[in-house]
């Protein structure tokens, strides 16, 4: 680990909780914001990190933390990648050393962490449904206390905003919605609401006026600082005033904006308008996502949105050598079947670059389909691309389909669609915590009926299955794979039906059954049993869910059969393999490793899955003790493989 950075200088260094924000001058606000995106691009260069979200709230969250009372008033985040300014002014500076490592400050707000923090969930679109519950119900115990959600340009166009608004509306509770509006999730943010948005952004030709007046006025001594003031007080008016919100209004919600995001004191006014209204209210605030680091700013892909590692601080470049990532490989596959077949078509939710559908993009723009952060919208409107007789490949992060559960079982799977699901960041993720981790997708989606999952090793396999996966056309499949580079290739001895061997033993004690990625571990964990006189069989079934019948049949030549899964063990794969055993009469016993259910703190994939004990010393050592106490089986009832 590198030495920490100095302690941060300046007023930054005075700042241990949001009282010592509220007694700062507004020239020493401008001071401070100035520290605070220092120490950001500092630490989390060396760190990695959601730079750009945080360096776009400065002034935001400084004025949040002067107008409200956290936490007796509470600050909820959508997603909460954006509460890094958050931490530093509620006592956790010393904390950005340790951003998103083992035992270090979470990447989101953490209760653990602070009382300042609530929603712990990195998932989007959910704040504001907490903001309606909580206010309901600081209403009903008679608490004089605000709630306030700020939630992106992003997370509102996903379904559950509009949810929650239509539930806040009829509430009349007093409630503070900050709409932070950089126009962007990864990319430019999509569809009708982002477009109303950015006609409601200030408007550059009226600003341009205003900046003119300001730099003048600015030049005139005495009397120009004070006029500007009052300027500056009419243009909030002026704003409100010609652009009256009816979409908001409509909706039963006031409507404070568009405010200047990185002018804290218009900020800070509308926030102390908006408190005052004892019912729901908008405060619609603009800002630039990376501003004041021309790095981030420049970025166009997604304004350094969330280096993944330690990067260049002149140039915001990772440092880290690139590599190839499995999401590279499926990108590349992805534009090949898409020329071979005109009926391939992809949706990506808001994650067009991290996910590779951009690849496609770029080649077929009209054939790939940016949904917003919308996954239960991206899953039902494939069911209709697949009804249109198309062959949709929908390409998120597996966790984020989780949410998508009843779309893909009733609106995909029960009409035995084509629907492709392309699971990128299965398994244990690792920085970004237990609301990121991709692991409940095997057992999740293992129940739908017709449906069916492959779990690649390597880039070949991947490849294969993504192939075999788009040729399917009686019912919707899944093809998952974890973050990061690509495995190396594991090739095959033979394949018996669809299941891979890929390592043999003429002794048949133990059968290691291992998913995807977990390929490369079984071979580990059966070289260390093979050291203590043991024989085991490695295989891969490639597609997981339903498990293939040729395991039973595998198995039933082995003493014991083992089963290695990046998911969660209850209801995975390893259940899935001890049932086909018992549909098939073979009495060979089943231990199961995988990640045990449960909310695993942060760290790098390895360190989490090694305090889970999936590694090869854990495992080895387990299956060694458990074969050698078993009973010796006659060794001719054993048939070759
Ligand atoms: C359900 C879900 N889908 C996708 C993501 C991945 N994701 C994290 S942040 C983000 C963009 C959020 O955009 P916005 O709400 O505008 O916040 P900003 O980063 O612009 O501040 C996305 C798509 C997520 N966290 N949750
Ligand atoms: C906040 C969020 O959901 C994403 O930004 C996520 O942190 C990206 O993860 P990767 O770094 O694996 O792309
Ligand atoms: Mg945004």
């Amino acid at each position: 680990m590198s030495e920490a950075l100095p302690a941060p200088a300046g007023l930054l260094a005075g700042i241990t909780s949001p009282d010592d924000v509220k007694r700062l001058s507004q020239e020493q606000l401008t001071v401070l914001a100035a520290e605070i995106r220092d120490f950001l691009v500092a630490k989390v260069s060396r760190t990695g990190g959601h730079l750009g979200p945080n360096l776009g709230v400065v002034e935001l969250t400084l004025a949040l933390h002067r107008v409200f009372d956290s936490p007796q008033d509470r600050l909820l985040f959508d997603t909460g990648h954006q509460a890094y300014v958050h931490k530093m002014v509620t006592g956790r500076q010393d904390g950005f050393d340790l951003l998103r490592r083992q035992g270090g400050l979470s990447g989101y707000p953490s209760r653990a962490e602070s009382e300042h923090d609530l929603i712990e969930n990195s998932h989007a679109s959910t704040a504001l449904s907490y903001a309606d519950g909580l206010s309901k119900a600081f209403a009903l115990r008679g608490e004089d206390r605000h709630v306030v959600a700020v939630v992106g340009d992003g997370a509102l166009t996903g379904g559950m905003c509009w949810e929650a608004l239509n539930n806040i509306a009829a509430a009349k509770n007093r409630l503070v919605i900050v709409v932070n509006d950089n126009g962007r999730s990864y990319a430019p943010t999509i569809g009708g609401l982002a477009d109303h948005l950015s006609t409601l952004r200030l408007n550059p030709g009226y600003e341009k006026v205003l900046d003119l007046v300001k730099d003048a006025l600015g030049s005139t001594p005495m009397v120009g600082k004070p006029v500007y003031e009052v300027l500056h007080a009419v243009k909030r008016g002026i704003k409100d005033a010609v652009s009256p919100q009816p979409m908001f209004e409509d909706l039963g919600l006031k409507y404070v904006g568009p405010v200047d995001g990185h002018d804290e004191q218009a900020v800070e006014s509308a926030l102390r308008r908006a408190k005052g209204f004892h019912a729901p209210v908008i405060v619609h605030v603009v800002t630039r996502k990376g501003y004041g680091y021309r790095p981030a700013e420049d970025d166009e892909a997604d304004c350094l949105h969330g280096p993944s590692s330690a990067f260049d601080v002149e140039t915001g470049k990772l440092l880290a050598a690139p590599s190839v990532k499995w999401t590279h490989v499926f990108a590349e596959e992805l534009v090949a079947l898409a020329d071979e077949r005109p009926d391939v078509v992809g949706i990506t939710a808001a994650m067009a670059e991290p996910t590779g559908i951009a690849a496609l993009a770029k080649k077929y723009p009209d054939r790939a389909y940016d949904v917003g952060i919308a996954e239960q919208h991206a899953a039902t409107s494939a069911a209709g691309l697949a009804m249109g007789g198309l062959h949709p490949v929908v390409a998120v992060y597996a966790t984020f389909l989780n949410r998508a559960f009843d779309q893909v079982l009733l609106d995909v799977a029960m009409h035995h669609l084509p629907v492709t699901f392309v699971l990128d960041r299965a398994g244990v993720t690792g920085p970004d915590g237990p609301s990121h981790y991709g692991i409940w997708d095997m057992s999740v989606f293992g129940v739908v009926p017709g449906l069916r999952i492959a779990a690649p090793r390597d880039a070949a396999t991947l490849r294969e299955e993504l192939r075999e996966a788009v040729g399917i056309d009686d019912g919707p499949t899944v093809v998952r794979f974890p973050t990061g580079s690509v495995a190396a290739d594991l090739p095959a001895l033979r394949r018996v039906g669809p299941v891979d061997v890929l390592r043999t033993d003429d002794r048949h004690d133990v059968l290691l059954v291992a998913v995807g990625a977990f390929a490369a571990l079984g071979m580990e964990v059966a070289e260390r049993i093979a050291e203590h006189g043991y024989g085991v069989t490695v295989v891969d079934p490639r597609w997981v869910r339903p498990v293939p019948v040729e395991i039973a049949a595998l198995a039933r030549s082995h003493r014991l059969v083992v089963t290695l899964e990046d998911g969660v063990r209850t209801g995975g794969v390893g259940d899935a393999v001890a049932a086909r055993l018992r549909d098939a009469d073979v009495s060979v016993p089943v231990r199961d490793f995988g990640v045990p259910a449960g909310f695993h703190p942060h760290g790098t994939r390895a360190q989490v899955l090694a305090a889970v004990g999936l590694t090869a010393q854990d495992v080895a050592r387990d299956v060694t003790e458990h074969v050698s106490g078993l009973e010796e089986s006659p060794a001719e009832s054993r048939s070759t493989v």
